[in-house]
């Protein structure tokens, strides 16, 4: 058995005026995340994940930020490509940890929800996929809620054949 590990690591600034979307789930918020994208971080960090598992450079290299086809898009549509990538060299996902660094909102109420969209884009198992949240308690710009930051880790299996 081949093993590949990627981590993942993202920021988006919090702005007035978009919607607050992570995990492919809209969070009710008074402000949301600032991209090109749907500037969904927790994707963003663990399509880069899965990329460096394969060193496959990283999301700007695959969706480049000034491309029109990528303006406003859901990520999970960016996930789905990245998993057929990771697919095609022959490897499947063995599992995936993430943690989403933000003082607020309160993001447990839309965990599963989360867990369940990100499985079903990269038609793995939800017990193969984790994720967690966690305050700064007030340190730092994710603790001012200046924006909202993401880490990931995957591991990429394949038989040795
Ligand atoms: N935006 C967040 C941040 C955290 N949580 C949950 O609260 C727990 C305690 O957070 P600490 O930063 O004080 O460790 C954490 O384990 C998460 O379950 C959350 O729901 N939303
Ligand atoms: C996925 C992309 C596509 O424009 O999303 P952005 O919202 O621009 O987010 P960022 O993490 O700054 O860069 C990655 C981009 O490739």
């Amino acid at each position: 058995m081949k093993i590949r590990v990627g981590i993942g690591y993202d920021v988006h600034a919090l702005v007035e005026g978009r919607p607050l979307i992570l995990g492919g789930v809209e969070i009710p918020y008074e402000r949301g995340l600032l991209g090109h994208s749907d500037a969904d971080v927790l994707i963003h960090a663990l399509m880069d994940a899965l990329l460096g598992a394969l060193a496959q450079g990283d999301i700007g290299a695959h969706f480049p930020d000034h491309d029109p086809r990528y303006a406003g898009i859901s990520s999970l549509l960016l996930l789905e490509q990245v998993a057929q990538l990771i697919k095609g060299q022959g490897y499947c996902i063995g599992n995936i940890d993430t943690i989403i660094v933000a003082e607020r909102p309160k993001l447990a109420p839309f965990i599963l929800q989360m867990r369940s969209n990100l499985a079903r884009a990269l038609e793995i198992e939800i017990g193969c996929v984790s994720v967690k949240a966690t305050t700064t308690e007030h340190l730092g710009f994710e603790g001012r809620s200046e924006g909202i930051g993401a880490q990931a880790i995957v591991g990429l299996e394949k038989d040795k054949a």
